[in-house]
């Protein structure tokens, strides 16, 4: 039997039904808004006829004749006054109003859900904060968390962002195996999957615990407002840098907190090196250090990995190369070793005349190096030289030459870098999923939080020299000619890509970029005498 069609209101029904719905759901919250007043006025009238009937309620009884006389005798008095009963009904509406508001209960300590996990907390550190011996135990099965646990905070979903511990004073809180015992243990049993801060204080005898929020990802390349020779290497927690930067994203714009490297010749860390895993961010890193240091400086790239990610900055105004393969970053490396040396030279001699630096020797020369283990291999399997060495002169001398060097490297091939690499990159970031022993081995220190297991591309931590660790989050800086990259990021970068200057005749406009004054990349010079480059007085002739 053929099916009949179902007639229109009956086909449309379901979608008719949620429009009704949904209008009729509009239309009773805009009633409800219009009504506000109204609902407020009458809730509070209500509250105050509860109020009357309680307390005539808790009157005795040979007192309400009295009381009936006297509410009696102001009611008379109110109607005689002229404006009497207006004022009194405003009095009243004004009264009702003030008691039918809706008050937020203020929240006096944990609830019972929020006290059993302290209390559970508590007895998780009872072993680690307790010896035998003790007379008067801080710590014991079946105390009071309220003696030792202060100001805990909860989030919505009553997990603890913030609590101070204090501890009996014989507790090693000076040993770092005993402090990791006691973070693992709040760090367990607070619940993982959120990146922790453990501050110690040893004169208090107090731990303080807090969750940190995630860092934003929400900030791409842009113009960052920095002095000359700083650069953003990505953004902080709010209190752990003084300072602050507008920030832009779309219509909206705020302060940000900046991590900053200062970098050329009073700078007491010239030099960085980037570790990460796969896909962790250390090319964005140094894609975003070379669109900062492109308004005011050449920049000479040497990418190992081979995937052409900086293809968007060849040609461009103020790159002298972008070199990927073995034969490229040998040439373009030593002329970077040469040029510094005549950088010295030049300013050693003008030095010896009396004269300030010359104009060449001042602008600034940045060479970044992408995943240099990959072409020492490739170096090494041809029998030529690992360009890696080349590197030695521009980290050596660079910082009075206005030479800086940025070499990002993957985890697993820290052990390919070159001493010299090692020794003078004291500025140091680590991206990605890095455990604590690989986090200390690269900044030198541990980190203060603990690392989280989920962490988007660009986050991880940084390191200035000798200075505290701080977590960093790289703004977004993608290759503008990646399809999968977000599309006002792309736009953001193309922006700020510097333009492409007319090639010379027969030269490739990214090497006629370069400084004037500065030897061809391609062609290879003596190097200079120990005593020009150490600045001992130099005889023209
Ligand atoms: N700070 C960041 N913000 C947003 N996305 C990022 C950030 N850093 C990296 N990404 C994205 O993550 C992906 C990998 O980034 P990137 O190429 O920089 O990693 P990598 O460390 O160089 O890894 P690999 O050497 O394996 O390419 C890219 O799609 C990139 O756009």
């Amino acid at each position: 039997m053929a099916r009949r069609p179902l007639p229109r209101l009956l086909r449309g029904g379901t979608a008719q039904l949620a429009r009704t719905r949904e209008f009729a759901r509009t239309a009773a919250d805009g009633a409800t808004d219009v009504l506000q007043p109204l609902i407020t006025v009458g809730r509070g009238l209500r509250r105050l006829a509860g109020r009357a009937r309680r307390s005539w309620s808790a009157t005795p009884k040979d007192r309400r004749g009295p009381t009936l006389l006297l509410v009696a005798g102001c009611v008379l008095g109110v109607a005689l006054v002229p404006f009497g009963p207006g004022l009194a009904l405003i009095a009243l509406m004004a009264a009702a109003g003030w008691a039918g508001r809706e008050r937020t209960p203020v929240k006096t300590g944990p609830d019972p859900a929020e006290t059993a996990r302290l209390q559970a907390l508590y007895e998780a550190l009872v072993p680690y904060f307790s010896v035998p011996d003790d007379p008067a135990p801080l710590y014991t099965h079946g105390g009071a968390w309220n003696a030792v646990f202060r100001d805990p905070v909860f989030d919505g979903d009553g997990r603890l962002t913030d609590l101070r511990i204090s501890y009996p004073a014989y507790f090693t809180d000076g040993e770092a195996a005993s402090r990791a015992r006691i973070e693992k243990v709040l760090h367990t049993k607070s619940g993982r999957g959120r990146e922790y801060r453990f501050r110690w204080d040893e004169e208090d005898n107090q731990l303080l615990l807090r969750v940190l929020p995630a860092l934003s990802t929400a900030i791409a390349a842009q113009r960052f407002v920095t002095a000359p020779g700083e650069t953003v290497l990505g953004f902080t927690d709010p209190d752990a840098v003084q300072r602050t930067v507008p920030v832009t994203d779309g219509e909206e714009t705020w302060d940000a907190s900046p991590v900053i490297w200062r970098t050329g010749p009073r700078s007491t860390e010239p030099h960085l090196l980037a570790v990460g895993g796969p896909g962790a961010g250390t090319t964005t890193l140094l894609r975003s250090i070379a669109l900062q240091v492109l308004p005011y400086g050449d920049v000479l790239i040497v990418e190992g990995g081979g995937t052409g990610e900086y293809a968007c900055l060849t040609g461009r105004a103020g790159v002298l190369a972008v070199e990927c393969g073995p034969a490229g970053a040998l040439s373009s490396l030593e002329w970077a070793a040469h040029e510094t040396e005549r950088r010295l030279i030049a300013m050693n001699r003008a030095r010896q005349a009396g004269r300030p630096a010359p104009e060449d020797t001042r602008r600034p020369l940045w060479i970044l190096v992408d995943r240099p283990a990959v072409l020492g291999h490739l170096a090494a399997a041809d029998g030529h030289q690992d360009p890696q060495s080349l590197l030695q002169v521009p980290l050596r001398h660079g910082r009075a030459a206005a030479v800086t060097v940025v070499v990002a490297e993957q985890s697993d091939a820290v052990d390919a870098l070159s001493e010299a690499v090692r020794s003078h990159t004291r500025a140091r970031v680590v991206l990605g999923t890095a455990g604590p022993e690989e986090i200390a081995d690269v900044l030198g220190a541990a980190s203060p939080t603990t690392p989280a297991p989920d962490v988007p591309p660009g986050r991880g931590y940084a390191r200035l020299g000798t200075g505290p660790v701080l977590r960093l989050q790289v703004p977004a800086t993608p290759d503008p000619y990646e399809d999968a990259a977000h599309e006002a990021h792309r736009r953001a970068v193309l922006e700020l890509l510097p333009g492409r200057p007319a090639a010379e005749d027969g030269v490739p406009a990214h090497r006629a970029a370069r400084p004037a004054g500065a030897t061809p990349l391609s062609v290879t010079k003596a190097p200079a005498t120990a005593r020009e480059l150490t600045g001992t007085p130099v005889t023209d002739g």
